[in-house]
C-alpha cells in the first residue's frame, strides 16, 4: 500500500507523461502534450480520468500511453481518449488497448459522444502477444467502434501519425480533423513501403493531412493548428444529439446574411455558380459547417441551422466539374446522408445536377455501384427530406438528389428549375441524330434543332410539372427559406418507423 506521499509522487510521474526528450521533440514540431489537448477541449475542471495508473509498475510507460475518461463539452457529457506520443510514440500496449475499449463501451452505455485525440504508432510491436490477437486485443477496438457507429457520434482529431492499425481508429469515426504538417494516416510506414514495393515516399506525401483531405477523402477537415482541430471537433458535435435517440440541439435563431438568392443563380445553365455561397445565404448566418470541403468539390455537404434548427445540406456545385456526380462525390453524399439519418438530422437537397459522369474512365472506377450507393442511402434515409430544384435536375441526378420518387417530404421547384431525363441539347441529339444528318444544309439543320429544342423545353416547363403534381410547389427564391422552415416544422413529428429486416445489401 502506498503512503499518501508515495501516491502523490506516483500521480505526478504519470501526469508528466514520457521522458523530457520526447516532449521537446513534440514541442519542436508545434505539438501539444496530450493532457494539454484535453484541457483545451473540454469544460474546465470537468475531466475525470480512468486508468491513470495503468502499467504503472513498468518503467517509462505512464498511463500506458493513453489518457481516457469522461468530461463535459459545452455543458454536455462526452467520453474521450488521447494518445500520449511521449510514451513509446503513443503505441498501444495491452493496457492501452483495454483502456480504449472500455472508454468506447462506456460512451455507448452512457449514450454520449466519443472523442478520439489521436497521435499513435499503432500496435506496440514489442508487446504484440499481449495486445494483438486476443478477444480483447486491438481488433476489439475496431469492433467496438463499428458497433458504436450511428449509436453515438464519434469524432477524431488527428495530431500526429496514426500508423497501421492506428489508422483505423480515425477511419471508423464519423469525421476526422487533421493538422496540416503533422497528422498522417497510413497502413505501412515509408520505410515499410520501400521494403515491400521499392517505392520511395514520405509519410506526408503518402498519408499526410493534405492528401487525405483533398485526394483520398479519409480526412474531413484540414486544420492549420491543433487548436483549429479541437475547435472543429467541438463545432461538429454542436450539431448532433448525444446519441441516436436524441434530437439535435436547437440554437437561438439567427437572420440570414441578407444576400439575394435570386441574383446568385445565372439563367444560363452553362454558367456556373457557387452552391456554398447559396447555402450560406439561405441558412442562419454563419451556421454552415462544411464537411470534406476540399474533396469531391462538385458536391457540397455540411450541417447548418435554419431558424435555429439543425439540417444537413447536400448541394451540387457547378463551380467544380459542372456539378456532375462522380464516384467520389457519390460516396461523399451517401456517407453524409447516412450520418444525418443516424442522428435525426433532417436533410435538404439543393439540386443543380446534370447527372452522373459518363465515359470509360468512370465506368472502370465503378460509377454505377458508387451511384447506386448514393441512391441507396437516400432511399433508406427516413429523416425529413426536402428536395429543392434550384436549377437543373437531369437524369439519375434527380434520383440521387432525393427527387420525387424517393419519398421526400416535399419537392420544391424554383422558377429557374428544369427537371428532365436529360438536357435539351443531349435529348435532341439522342432522338433526332439520323434526321438531322439527313438534312441537306446547315441552315436547315440549325432550324430543325432549334424547333425540337423549343418543343422539348415546353414539355419540361416547370409549371407543367407542377400541374402534373411532379413537384409539390413552385416558390420564389425570396420565399424559399420561410417555406423550408414551415415544412421542416410540420415534418418534425414524422413517424420514421423501422425497417423489418437486418439491413440491406448495400452496393459498395
Ligand atoms: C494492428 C497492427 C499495427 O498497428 S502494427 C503497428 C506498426 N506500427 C508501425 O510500424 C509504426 C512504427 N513507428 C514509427 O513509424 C514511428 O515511431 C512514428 C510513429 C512515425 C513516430 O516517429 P517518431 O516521433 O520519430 O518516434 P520514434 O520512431 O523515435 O519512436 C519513439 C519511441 O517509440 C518507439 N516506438 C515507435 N513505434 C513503436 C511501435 N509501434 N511499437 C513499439 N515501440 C515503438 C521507438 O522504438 C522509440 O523508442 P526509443 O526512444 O528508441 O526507446
Amino acid at each position: 500500500m502506498s503512503t499518501e506521499d508515495e501516491l502523490a509522487q506516483a500521480r505526478k510521474r504519470v501526469l508528466a507523461g514520457g521522458a523530457e526528450r520526447y516532449h521537446a521533440a513534440n514541442a519542436a514540431k508545434g505539438k501539444l502534450f496530450a493532457r494539454e489537448r484535453i484541457a483545451r477541449l473540454v469544460d474546465e475542471g470537468s475531466f475525470v480520468e480512468d486508468g491513470l495508473f495503468a502499467n504503472s509498475l513498468a518503467e517509462g510507460l505512464p498511463a500506458d500511453g493513453v489518457i481516457t475518461g469522461t468530461a463535459r463539452l459545452d455543458g454536455r457529457e462526452v467520453c474521450l481518449m488521447a494518445n500520449d506520443s511521449t510514451v513509446k510514440a503513443g503505441s498501444w500496449g495491452a493496457r492501452t488497448v483495454e483502456k480504449i475499449i472500455r472508454i468506447i463501451e462506456r460512451a455507448v452505455e452512457y449514450g454520449v459522444p466519443m472523442i478520439y485525440l489521436v497521435d499513435s504508432a499503432g500496435a506496440r510491436i514489442t508487446d504484440q502477444v499481449d495486445l494483438f490477437p486476443g478477444r480483447r486485443g486491438a481488433g476489439k477496438i475496431f469492433h467496438t467502434q463499428v458497433r458504436a457507429s450511428g449509436a453515438i457520434p464519434q469524432a477524431c482529431a488527428l495530431f500526429g501519425p496514426s500508423a497501421a492499425g492506428g489508422a483505423y481508429i480515425p477511419a471508423f469515426c464519423d469525421v476526422v480533423a487533421m493538422v496540416e504538417g503533422n497528422a498522417s494516416m497510413y497502413l505501412g510506414s515509408d520505410r515499410m513501403v520501400e521494403m515491400v514495393t521499392g517505392e520511395k515516399t514520405t509519410l506526408e506525401a503518402m498519408g499526410g493531412a493534405k492528401v487525405h483531405c483533398t485526394e483520398s477523402g479519409v480526412g474531413h477537415f484540414l486544420c492549420k493548428t491543433e487548436q483549429d482541430a479541437l475547435d472543429v471537433v467541438r463545432a461538429y458535435l454542436s450539431y448532433l444529439p448525444s446519441n441516436w435517440e436524441g434530437r439535435p440541439p436547437v440554437a437561438q435563431p439567427r437572420e440570414t446574411s441578407g444576400a439575394d438568392l435570386a441574383a446568385m443563380v445565372p439563367a444560363s445553365e452553362r454558367q456556373a455558380f457557387d452552391m456554398r455561397r447559396y447555402v450560406k445565404a439561405l441558412v442562419d448566418e454563419g451556421s454552415f459547417l462544411e464537411i470534406q470541403a476540399l474533396w469531391a468539390k462538385e458536391l457540397t455537404v455540411g450541417f447548418a441551422r435554419l431558424d435555429g434548427e439543425v439540417i444537413g445540406v447536400v448541394g451540387n456545385n457547378s463551380m467544380f466539374k459542372g456539378g456532375v456526380l462522380f464516384p467520389d462525390s457519390a460516396d461523399k453524399a451517401s456517407r453524409f446522408v447516412q450520418l444525418c439519418d443516424a442522428f435525426n438530422v433532417p436533410l435538404l437537397f439543393l439540386c443543380d445536377v446534370p447527372g452522373f459522369m459518363v465515359g470509360s474512365a468512370v465506368e472502370k472506377q465503378g460509377i454505377i455501384r458508387h451511384g447506386a450507393k448514393m441512391i441507396t442511402a437516400i432511399s433508406e434515409a427516413t429523416v425529413p427530406k426536402i428536395c429543392v430544384v434550384v436549377r437543373k435536375a437531369y437524369g439519375a441526378g434527380l434520383y440521387a438528389m432525393a427527387g420525387p420518387g424517393f419519398d421526400p417530404d416535399a419537392t420544391i421547384a424554383l422558377p429557374t428549375a428544369k427537371i428532365a431525363v436529360m438536357g435539351a441539347e443531349a435529348a435532341v441529339n439522342a432522338v433526332y441524330a439520323n434526321k438531322i444528318a439527313a438534312l441537306p444544309t446547315d441552315e436547315e439543320r440549325a432550324a430543325f434543332v432549334a424547333e425540337r429544342r423549343a418543343e422539348y423545353e415546353q414539355d419540361i416547363d416547370i409549371m407543367r410539372l407542377a400541374s402534373e403534381l411532379v413537384v409539390d410547389t413552385v416558390v420564389e427564391p425570396g420565399d424559399l427559406r420561410d417555406e423550408l422552415v414551415r415544412r421542416y416544422r410540420a415534418a418534425a413529428r414524422k413517424d420514421r418507423g423501422f425497417a423489418r429486416r437486418r439491413h440491406g445489401v448495400t452496393p459498395v
